[in-house]
This record gives structure tokens, sequence and C-alpha cells, in this order.
């Protein structure tokens, strides 16, 4: 096993949020163990490129993956934390840096180890002194670079830990099981908060993406494709955003290809999934289908039709159960055309 240590930053969005779910992914893998993390700190960006401020840590790890493959992990967490990398040294969701793996040296192209910026870094030095000490190979070179380094031109300084989301779910579903008469210690219930938020983490997946990226489009003859395509029972589950309760049933979508560009099958229930994955309504979640879909392949025309039962209906209130609520949402010639309506509404039956 080795001991590594890493700089965290972030600078675009909930910042503490990409931090800790990037420190909650480095320990998800089995080769990994998170030892500590340096307290987070807000610094001044460094580095001549204009952006907002950072929150900073330093994490250290103990692992089994060689420094390629650390780094190979590394990319996968930023790209999960929509990571994107537009400006060299600009801002960034996320940006996870290996300043020391043991007491390697590291030359190669794509990994410099001791990180070639180390000594010139408050925001990683003052956070990784946290976490060395004298045996630390390095230790007194980290030590002479604080006091050299200028403290107004990098500006550190320490921030309180926000919670991280998991934490405070399971909180808040601890307090709503006292809330309901309930004893969170009682067998049975003492895992339910951890099992509560390791699923709304799951079916609430999409709730801080921005945007659907998840799709390949391709280019064929436009001779040969002028019909209608339709992926139709598309099952899917969401969350109604009244009651926090479960809505789930079948989409049916259609498009009429435009100049021959078509998308790739799999990515219209991974559209599906990507919209009915946050708290919403039918409603939302048929027009969203729709004008997403809409807007990254610009078709001749949209159309969706969503089927699904509502929790809320079923189990409370009215209690009306195997309800059925159908929602529809037409772009383009599905709404301008009432043969072409017909033709889509005519193939689900
Ligand atoms: N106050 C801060 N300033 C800067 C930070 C930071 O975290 N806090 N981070 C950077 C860098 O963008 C980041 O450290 C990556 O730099 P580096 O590993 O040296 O080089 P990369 O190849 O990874 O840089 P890319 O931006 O990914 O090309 C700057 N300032």
């Amino acid at each position: 096993m080795q001991t590594v240590y890493l700089s965290l930053g972030s600078n675009i969005g909930d910042r503490q949020y990409y931090l800790h779910e990037a420190l909650s992914l480095l320990g998800e893998h089995p080769q990994v163990l998170l030892e500590h993390h340096s307290k987070f700190y807000e610094t001044s960006p460094v580095g001549g490129v204009e952006q907002n401020s950072f929150i900073n840590l330093v994490a250290k790890i103990s692992t089994l993956l060689s420094p390629n493959d650390l780094l190979d992990f590394i990319h996968e967490i930023e790209e999960k934390l929509d990571r994107e990398r537009k400006v060299h040294w600009g801002p960034r969701t996320i940006d996870i840096d290996i300043l020391f793996y043991g007491e390697q040296q590291i030359d190669e192209p794509q990994l410099t180890i001791p990180h070639l910026e180390v000594f010139n870094r408050l925001f990683a030095l003052i956070p990784l002194s946290e976490l060395t000490d004298k045996s630390f190979k390095y230790n007194e070179k980290i030590k002479n670079a604080i006091n050299l380094l200028n403290k107004t031109e990098q500006e550190v300084k320490v921030v309180d830990e926000e919670q991280s989301p998991q934490t405070r779910i399971e909180r808040a579903i601890r307090e709503i099981l006292f809330a309901v008469g309930e004893n969170p210690e009682r067998e049975g219930l003492v895992e339910t908060p951890k099992r509560v938020a390791k699923m709304y983490k799951e079916i609430l997946s999409s709730q801080r993406l921005n945007e659907f990226d998840e799709y390949k489009l391709f280019k064929i003859d436009p001779s040969k494709v002028d019909s209608i395509v339709t992926v139709k029972d598309i099952s899917f589950y969401s969350m109604c955003e009244h009651h926090m309760l479960p809505f789930f049933g079948k989409a049916h979508v259609a498009y009429i290809p435009k100049d021959g560009n078509i998308i790739g099958l799999s990515k219209i229930p991974r559209l599906v999934n990507y919209v009915s994955r946050k708290l919403s309504v039918q409603e939302n979640i048929t027009r969203d289908i729709a004008e997403i879909l809409e807007k990254i392949l610009a078709p001749k025309g949209v159309a969706v039709v969503v089927e699904a039962q509502h929790m809320c209906v079923e189990m409370r209130g009215v209690k009306k159960e195997n309800a059925i609520t159908r929602t529809s949402y037409f772009l383009g010639e599905f709404n301008e055309s009432v043969e072409k309506r017909m033709e889509f509404l005519e193939s689900l039956s």
C-alpha cells in the first residue's frame, strides 16, 4: 500500500458538494482507502486566470493502485462530476491532483510526481501541512515553502465544512423517524437513514446535473429516412415534487429525422432516465423529453406521450388504485399535422 496525498479543488457550482462527492467516490474504489482529509479552505485563484475563488482540501489515501491507474481513476471521478477541460488552470467543478505518491519521483508526459506546482501553491501546502509530520520526506520543504510564499497573493482561509448531502439526508431521516413516533435506534431502523440517503442518491441522480450529454448522433442518407422513428414502452420511475412519492409508468417517444440526422436508439431511454430521476411532475417530464430531444437533434418534429401511476393518488388522499395519468407533448410536424400526430398515437395502441 502506498500513501498518497491528493489536492482537491472546486470553483464552479456547489463547490462543497463536488468535493464531498469526490471524496465519497475516491473511497468507493476497493483499492483505495481514504485515511483523512484536511479542513476545507476558501482560496484565491492561482495561475493568472480570472475566475471565482476555490474551495480546496488535501486528502490522504492509501492505495494499491499504480500511479497511472490512480490517475485514470481520478479522471473517471472528474468526468462523473461534470469536469470540463476548457481553459488550462481555468474554472472547474472538480480538480484532483496527485501531489505525492509515497516518496516516488515520476517524470512522465502525463504524470509528474511530486506535482510540478506543489511547492508554489499555498492552497495545496497549507492543507497538506495538516496531514504530514516530520516523518514525511518532504515535510521540511513544505514548511519552508509555506514561509516563503506570499500570503496576500495567495489567500487561504479555513471555512466551515458543510455537511455532505449524505450526512444531511441521514440526519433529516432520523428527525422524521423521531417525528413520526419511531425510535431510530431500534432493530430494523438503525441503518435506515443510511439506506434512504443512498437510495435518494440513486433515484434522484439527475437532480444536480445541468444538461443531458449521454447521446450519440448519426448521419444517414436523407432519402432513406423520412418516416417517424418511435421508441415506445420505455419504463421510468420518478418522484413527485409535491409529496416526494413515486410515480412510474411508460414513456413513448417519436421524432421525424431531418437531413438524415438520427440518434442512437438507446439514447432515448437514457434521456427518459435523465429527465425522470429528479423531483418533478409528469407534465414537466413529458415536455422536457420533447424539448431536450429537439434541442440536440433538430428533427422535423418530436412527439412524447407519458402514462403513469401516481402513489400520491393511490396511497393517500383520493386513494384511487390503478388510476393512469396520460400526458402528451408535440413539436414541429407533430404539432402542425393531425395526420402525423394520429399516425404516432395509433402506433401506440
Ligand atoms: N486557489 C486555487 N487556484 C487554482 C487551483 C485551485 O485548486 N485552487 N487549481 C488550479 C489548476 O487548474 C489545477 O490545480 C490543475 O492544475 P495542474 O494540475 O497544474 O495542471 P492540469 O494539467 O491539471 O491543468 P488543467 O487545468 O487540467 O489543464 C489553478 N489555480
